[in-house]
């Protein structure tokens, strides 16, 4: 169940100079977004991640207000009719949501804001601010995706179903965004990521 929330249009903000702009990171579960994310933070630490709200359970290590914001369904249900979420969806059974007011700060005082979000959740953003940039990180194949989800450990099997069998929709949709970027070689994916965001 995907709503697109009424948002702050990019048409009006691409009007002052000093404007910030968003970059949107997709692509299916596994794919190495997120450790791709923690080592562009770590080389530009200028950048602003979006911390997500999440209804998933915290993962061994997970810190509540910097992997995720942790909370019940009942309380993002409320949340969403509040406005409180920039773009929201549910993915593998749980509601993931970017918190609408830090981000548009953020943008408005002139910071490139990053979010890492499933593809429905980017193609509001896409439909909302036209001009942010997208950027969808593929696998080198889908033997490869399956082998780094089951490495990383973390999910239950019926959760690696979930995110395996999404996968296969979201892999599809990787043309509908500005640049497509393989994870083949790490280092190269990141600087490919770099010269996208800063090049
Ligand atoms: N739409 C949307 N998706 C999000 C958000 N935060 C995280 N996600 C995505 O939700 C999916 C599941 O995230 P997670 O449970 O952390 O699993 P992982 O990506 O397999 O590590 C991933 O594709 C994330 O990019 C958000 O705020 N909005
Ligand atoms: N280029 C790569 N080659 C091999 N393994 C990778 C690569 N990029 C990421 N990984 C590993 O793949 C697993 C999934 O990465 P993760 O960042 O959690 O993916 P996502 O955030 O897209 O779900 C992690 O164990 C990570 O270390």
């Amino acid at each position: 169940m995907i709503r697109v929330l009424p948002i702050q249009s990019r048409a009006t903000t691409k009007e002052s100079p000093n404007l910030g702009r968003l970059i949107v990171l997709t692509g299916p579960s596994g794919v190495g977004k997120g450790t791709l994310m923690r080592s562009l933070l770590q080389r530009h630490p200028e950048l602003y991640y979006s911390v997500s709200v999440t209804t998933r359970s915290p993962r061994p290590g997970e810190i509540d207000g910097k992997s995720y914001y942790f909370i019940s369904r009942t309380k993002f249900e409320q949340l969403i009719p509040e406005g409180e979420f920039l773009e929201w969806a549910e993915f593998a059974g749980n509601y993931y949501g970017t918190p609408r007011e830090a981000v548009l700060n953020q943008i408005n005082s002139g910071k490139l804001v990053v979010l890492e979000i499933e593809l429905e959740g980017a193609r509001q953003i896409r439909a909302s601010f036209p001009s942010a940039l997208s950027i969808f990180i593929l696998p080198p194949s889908f033997e490869e995706l399956e082998k780094r989800i089951r490495s990383r450990g973390q999910d239950s099997e019926d959760a690696i179903a979930r995110r395996l069998h999404r996968a296969q929709e979201e892999i599809k949709a990787a043309d509908e965004f500005d640049i497509q970027i393989v994870n083949d070689d790490f280092k190269t994916a990141l600087n490919d990521i770099e010269a996208a965001v800063f090049g």
